[in-house]
């Protein structure tokens, strides 16, 4: 089945091994099929470990898992693609190195330049924010809730919204024209994860419409 770009889009918290595989797997039992492995700390073993077992995972749950930054990791686990940032490896490159099927998606803060670079370059998403205070990424650019239906004009292609999107305030960043929602603290610091994971996904019911395949 082709993947729809569309829906929760979970960023990994930090944290040790098993808890990450248990985190990981509420949030994919209630619903998720979009991971970010995103590890700022972790030494590069056990961010190979991690990335392993989260392959595996995903594979369970036909849930599409994508590496935040490390382009040998994602290669090395055979994720799905990869997120890149504007200082991380350029685009043209990780297509190179990853090939035409690899999901690849582009920070674009709230700056449509970047975007149409990122269009240009066939980045399969683009990601914008952050739209809300972050604490998993205080110092994050901020962007305008209006670059999502700018870019909706401008760019046929799968959003991201990124930043502080929580319950109460993702319905702002869907309705702007998000086609997904990144979601890190808001899911993984729930008590309940599973169900926490099923109330962000069920946010995108009414709109399937609006998703678009890669
Ligand atoms: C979906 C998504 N959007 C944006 C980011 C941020 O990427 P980047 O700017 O490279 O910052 P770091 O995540 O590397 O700190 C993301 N990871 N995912
Ligand atoms: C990794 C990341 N990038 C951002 C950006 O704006 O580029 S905001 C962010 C953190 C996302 O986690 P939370 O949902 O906890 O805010
Ligand atoms: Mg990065």
């Amino acid at each position: 089945m082709l993947h729809k770009l569309t829906g929760l889009y979970a960023i990994t918290p930090e944290g040790d091994t098993k808890t990450l595989l248990k985190q990981c797997t509420a949030a994919l039992e209630g619903g998720c099929r979009l991971l970010q492995y995103r590890d700022k700390m972790a030494a590069p073993k056990d961010q190979l470990t991690r990335a392993r077992l989260l392959r595996q995972l995903c594979d369970d749950f036909d849930c599409k898992l994508l590496i935040n930054d490390n382009l040998a990791l994602a290669a090395t686990v055979q994720a799905d693609g990869v997120h890149l940032g504007q200082s991380d490896t350029p685009l043209l490159q990780a297509r190179d190195a990853l090939g035409s099927d690899a999901l690849i998606g582009i920070t674009c803060h709230g700056n449509l330049a970047l975007a149409n670079a990122a269009h240009k370059g066939g980045a399969d998403y683009l990601a914008f924010g952050r739209f809300f205070h972050s604490n998993t990424k205080p110092n994050a650019v901020a962007a305008e809730l209006g670059v999502l239906a700018q870019a909706r004009g401008q760019f046929n292609k799968p959003l991201v919204a990124i930043g502080g999107i929580n319950l109460d305030n993702a319905h702002q960043v869907i309705n702007a024209g998000a086609h997904m929602i990144a979601i890190g603290g808001a899911l993984f610091g729930q008590a309940n994860i599973e169900q926490t994971a099923r109330q962000f996904c069920r946010l995108f019911e009414p709109s399937r419409k609006n998703g678009i395949s890669p």
